[in-house]
């Protein structure tokens, strides 16, 4: 749970896939992903960026170069799976907005949705660019830890 200014506690998940990223349905924050300024979407998700670190630390097992939030990845919701791509925007660095659905936020997404039992393993899942459209499939095969 973060206290997010203007927006109250929300709840965020954090997930990592080569950086970590906080995820949240855009709608929690009074947004539709797909309808939305992007000026409006970057200042929510930045808000939250800043907001969770502030509020959270972030470990890395391993690395405590890697041991940091690098931005956050506003969603659609849908994490449950379905064969259509779930739309999301990742805003990321110093307000940057990426014009892919980002590999890295990607594999955390679909970490998450394996962690909370949504995607099986070998379960290709479809994720879509808001801004762009562009879409990328992944999905979990094997558990590390
Ligand atoms: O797709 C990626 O993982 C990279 N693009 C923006 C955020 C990351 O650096």
């Amino acid at each position: 749970m973060v206290d997010v200014p203007g927006h109250g506690k929300v709840v965020v998940d954090i997930a990592y896939g080569g950086a970590f990223y906080a995820f949240v349905s855009a709608e929690k924050l009074g947004l539709d992903i797909c309808s939305a300024k992007t000026r409006d979407l970057v200042d929510a998700a930045s808000t939250v960026t800043e907001a969770v670190k502030a509020q959270f630390k972030i470990n890395h097992p391993d690395s405590e170069d890697l041991a940091f939030l690098y931005g956050t990845i506003l969603t659609d919701g849908k994490d449950a799976y379905t064969k259509e791509p779930t739309t999301n925007i990742c805003v990321f660095a110093d307000e940057q907005v990426d014009r892919s659905p980002t590999g890295s936020g990607v594999t955390a997404r679909i970490a998450l949705q394996y962690h909370k039992g949504l995607l099986e393993l070998n379960q290709t899942r479809a994720f879509k660019s808001s801004t762009t459209g562009s879409v990328f499939t992944g999905k979990a095969v094997r558990e590390l830890l």
